[in-house]
């Protein structure tokens, strides 16, 4: 891709929000997401386990947690919520369509690129490794809250992880020739290569960890009683960063720049 056809290319966007086109500004959400997902993360942990939420039940086709996403996506569906390109459903076959008309289209994307859904993905990491690390063994029967906790923990992981359709478009555009080289290759390795900045990576881990502290410190009037009391632990925190988020929007990232060029 020469310069002229990505010039045509970027003014050819015309309406796209300037936030979602600069690293810098685009960090900054990323960040603010970190906040989202460690209070979203403490509020499940509220809560045991309570694993007949996810078994299969008579009655439901599926769990009593799949039910429940999917009645909640379909409301939210109505409202609006997945006309915007940010926001990517856990169960997207068959939803109702908005109520509400489309807010002026923002084709920031690449349109291939922005189809991309990975929630299967996320919802598997979700009950296999996550919710064992973050919950405590037992039942207290309170099925429909800690359904909806964890909806709003899905959903900002969904949400954080899926910007990475955006940090891939700012990247592309950024060094158009070293990554036009790498996908038509269909290179991933190098793709992979190209977009990681291991330093940023370590700043986020270590961040995350003390917002976990900070966010999850019991807060009294006497000071010093409650150090080292949190209500998760905050390597946890780093943890599901290192080893899940940011691993998953690099994937993101990847399958993004991979059909870029369509
Ligand atoms: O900030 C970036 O450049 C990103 O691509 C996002 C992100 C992340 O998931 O936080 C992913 C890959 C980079 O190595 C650093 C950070």
């Amino acid at each position: 891709i020469d310069d002229t056809s990505l010039f045509k290319y970027v003014s050819e966007m015309g309406n796209c929000s300037d936030d979602m086109l600069n690293l810098d500004s685009l960090r900054k959400s990323l960040v603010r997401e970190e906040d989202t997902i460690i209070f979203s993360l403490i509020e499940r942990a509220k809560y045991p386990v309570n694993s007949p939420l996810y078994d299969e039940r008579p009655g439901f086709s599926g769990s009593l947690f799949e039910f429940f996403v999917k009645e909640s996506e379909a409301v939210q569906a109505k409202a609006g919520r997945y006309l915007s390109v940010k926001e990517n459903a856990f169960f997207p076959d068959n939803l109702p369509p908005s109520l509400l008309p489309p807010r002026g289209s923002q084709q920031v994307l690449n349109p291939r690129g922005a189809s991309i859904n990975i929630n299967e993905q996320i919802l598997n990491m979700y009950y296999k490794n996550l919710l064992p690390l973050i919950t405590s063994d037992g039942d207290d029967g309170n099925y429909a809250i800690t359904a909806d906790r964890d909806l709003d923990f899905l959903q900002a992981l969904s949400r954080r992880i899926h910007l990475g359709k955006f940090v891939a478009e700012i990247k592309f555009r950024e060094s158009p020739q070293d990554y036009t080289r790498a996908i038509l290759a269909q290179d991933k390795d190098s793709l992979m290569k190209l977009l990681t900045f291991e330093s940023v990576e370590e700043m986020i881990k270590k961040r995350v960890e003390k917002k976990a502290m900070v966010f999850g410190q019991d807060v009294d009037l006497n000071e010093n009683d409650n150090v080292g009391n949190y209500k998760v632990n905050p390597s946890v925190v780093s943890r599901l960063y290192g080893e899940w988020v940011i691993p998953l929007t690099k994937f993101v990232e990847v399958e993004y720049l991979l059909c870029r060029l369509d």
